[in-house]
């Protein structure tokens, strides 16, 4: 059994409008990336929230580090969290900032300066924190939440709004984190993202799990499938209908024909859509990845 750094059993959050999170068990081993994905409204933040001590159950268990969230006291101080956006002071600059939360967590100053170089900041340290890109604020406040030097380092959408010089810059440095032993929990909306660098995956919908596991057991349970498009639009239909009469799963989605199976139907497929006089403009085996998997298994956009 790997050494755990989150546990969850049966945990749950209950409001008056009914379960943000229902009965959830999931298991994130040390060291490893874990992406944490789910629809809208499904119960990431939630998650993330009971998980830092910041609201209580309504039931079930869980540890962080081998402590019990019932006392966030005894794990906190190895847990870096960077939820909702990082809130500095405007006027302050980034390794000011940093100092200010340095000097009341009673953290070394000195990390200040390792910590601006680690996420990329280090020629912007002095710069006022309200001349930086999107992109500097989120790698200043990963910045903060490395202050600790946090075992486990828990993110919520850390790559929301970048462009992707940026999504790359965050990608590496979560990667050489967790190859330096911290283990990292991130929710994101972007799954190509997530794909590349997560190992573990836990996806949410409704408040429940629907997977917790390595994200290659994840892959090697679902089909391979094709996307197909056609020169008319009205042509899809049809081509669901036979991909479905050929015994295929199928639907469509944005305007693209996703039919599960194996590379080698796609030749049957193109004869039949032949056939039916249906001109094929797209046709491309797919092996499973996570959008199409997260579609699957969610029935929701992301
Ligand atoms: N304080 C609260 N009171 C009542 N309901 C709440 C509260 N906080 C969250 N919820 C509800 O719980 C559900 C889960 O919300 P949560 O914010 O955890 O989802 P999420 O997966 O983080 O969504 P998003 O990706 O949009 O941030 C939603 O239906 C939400 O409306």
């Amino acid at each position: 059994m790997p050494q755990l750094a989150i546990s969850v059993s049966d945990l749950s959050k209950k409001y008056d409008s009914g379960f943000a999170v229902s009965h959830t068990n999931f298991q994130v081993p040390a060291g490893t990336i874990c992406g944490f994905v789910g629809p809208n409204g499904a119960g990431k933040t939630t998650t993330i929230r009971m998980l830092l001590g910041l609201i209580s159950p309504s039931g079930g268990t869980g540890r962080i580090l081998g402590e019990p969230i019932t006392s966030p006291e005894k794990y906190l101080s190895q847990v870096g969290a960077m939820i909702e956006g990082p809130a500095f002071y405007p006027a302050l600059s980034g390794a000011e900032n940093l100092k200010v939360l340095a000097t009341l967590g009673g953290f070394p100053l000195e990390r200040v300066d390792q910590l601006l170089a680690q996420v990329g900041l280090a020629d912007r340290g002095k710069s006022k924190y309200k001349t930086y890109s999107l992109g500097m604020k989120q790698r200043l406040g990963i910045a903060a939440a490395l202050l600790p030097n946090p075992k486990l380092l828990i993110l919520d959408e850390p790559t929301n709004g970048l462009d992707p010089e940026g999504i790359q810059e965050i990608r590496q440095l979560l990667r050489s984190l967790a190859d330096g032993g911290t283990t990292v929990f991130v929710s994101s909306h972007l799954l190509s993202e997530l794909e590349i660098i997560s190992e573990y995956l836990v996806m949410l919908r409704k408040g429940e799990v629907v997977f917790a596991g390595a994200m290659q057991d994840l892959f090697d349970a679902q089909q391979p499938f094709m996307l197909v498009k056609t020169e008319k639009l009205s042509d899809l239909e049809k081509i669901i209908s036979l991909a479905e009469g050929a015994g295929h799963k199928a639907h469509i989605r944005d305007g693209v024909a996703h039919i599960e199976g194996p590379a080698e139907w796609a030749g049957v497929l193109n004869k039949l859509a032949f056939e039916a006089g249906i001109l094929l403009t797209q046709l491309s085996p797919q092996l499973p990845n996570l959008e199409e998997t997260f579609f699957e298994m969610t029935g929701d956009q992301k």
